[in-house]
């Protein structure tokens, strides 16, 4: 088996000099402003080794990422409760459709959508105020990491908010089916801001960890989840992970992943790594577009997929 320490470089060098980037995300004003160039990539492996290459320290914008994380952590409050009101079903649509949740009565397919992640935040703010509920979520990440460092940043949560007109329709429909038990002004706080956290590539594999370990943060021995959990929340990255693109990353990349239009993906071999990778560009389903193709190399030279043992 090729040895990590020699493919990362390999890889972000190769990264480096592609010029078919894809495009940033542009309907958030402040992700228009990012260098396409970044490329960063972090393997930490289940035996404590981190390996980094490329802009691996550098923090971005983790969007639809936070959305494992809220999952992770409604589920810890509500259980399986969490599925009267969100599906476990691959959406074949946008992330920011509107169109199934009429004929769906304002239940999401999945929680990995704006529609479902957003039902996911109005469950963590039951009992809390908005500011309590984004701590709540912002420490979670933080223990993850095991890294208070890691924060929220403001001015891209304001150019969400300010321009985040489909988001109030989705918020509002569902709403209107009963379906969201905060007015979706409230709702909406709390998920721009937690699709506004940043972080480097490094500190997301490390957060990402419990997932590759049955449940347990290997660098720091605290358990998250049960081991039963994990691999659910796997299931619903594998199937839901990259929206519209899920099955053709399952197919060319062959592990569970989730993805957001800062332009990161997290990528989980369980038994052996979390991955955490990032290029702004962006392809035709939102997902990063240098970043899936990394991976697909990453996994393919290091002989990694949940479809072999
Ligand atoms: N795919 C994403 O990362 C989308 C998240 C973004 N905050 C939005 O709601 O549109």
């Amino acid at each position: 088996m090729a040895e990590l320490e020699e493919v990362l470089p390999a890889l972000a060098e190769e990264m480096a000099a592609r010029t078919d980037r894809g495009e940033v995300a542009d309907y958030i004003p402040q992700l228009r402003k990012i260098d396409p160039d970044r490329f960063g990539i972090a393997v930490a492996l289940n035996d404590g080794r981190v390996i980094t290459a490329g802009d691996a320290d550098e923090a971005f914008s983790i969007q639809s990422i936070s959305k494992m994380f809220t999952l992770t952590l409604a589920l810890g409050k509500v259980g399986d409760a969490l599925w009267r009101r969100v599906g476990r079903e691959p959406s074949g649509n946008p992330f920011n459709s509107i169109v199934q949740l009429e004929h769906e009565l304002g239940i999401p397919r999945n929680p990995f959508i704006n529609a479902g992640a957003i039902v996911v935040t109005d469950v963590l703010l039951a009992g809390h105020q908005p500011r309590e509920a984004l701590g709540e979520i912002l420490r979670f990440i933080q223990f993850l990491a095991d890294d208070d460092g890691i924060a929220i940043d403001r001015e891209v949560a304001a150019s969400e908010r300010a321009t985040g007109y489909r988001n109030f329709a989705l918020a509002n429909y569902m709403r209107a089916f009963g379906n969201l038990q905060h007015e979706p002004e409230l709702a909406l706080g709390v998920y721009f801001h937690h699709c506004a956290i940043a972080m480097s590539c490094r500190q997301l594999a490390l957060s990402a960890q419990f997932l590759a370990h049955e449940g347990r943060n290997p660098a720091t021995g605290h358990s998250v989840v049960s081991a039963e959990r994990a691999r659910r929340i796997l299931a619903l990255m594998l199937t839901c992970g990259h929206y519209d693109g899920s099955g053709d990353f399952a197919f060319r990349v062959g592990i569970p992943g989730k993805s957001g239009v800062g332009g990161g993906i997290i990528g989980i071999v369980p038994g052996v790594a979390s991955i955490a990778v990032w290029s702004p560009g962006l392809n035709e389903n939102g997902n990063s577009r240098l970043g899936s193709i990394a991976l697909e190399k990453l996994t393919k030279a290091m002989n990694w997929s949940v479809f072999a043992p």
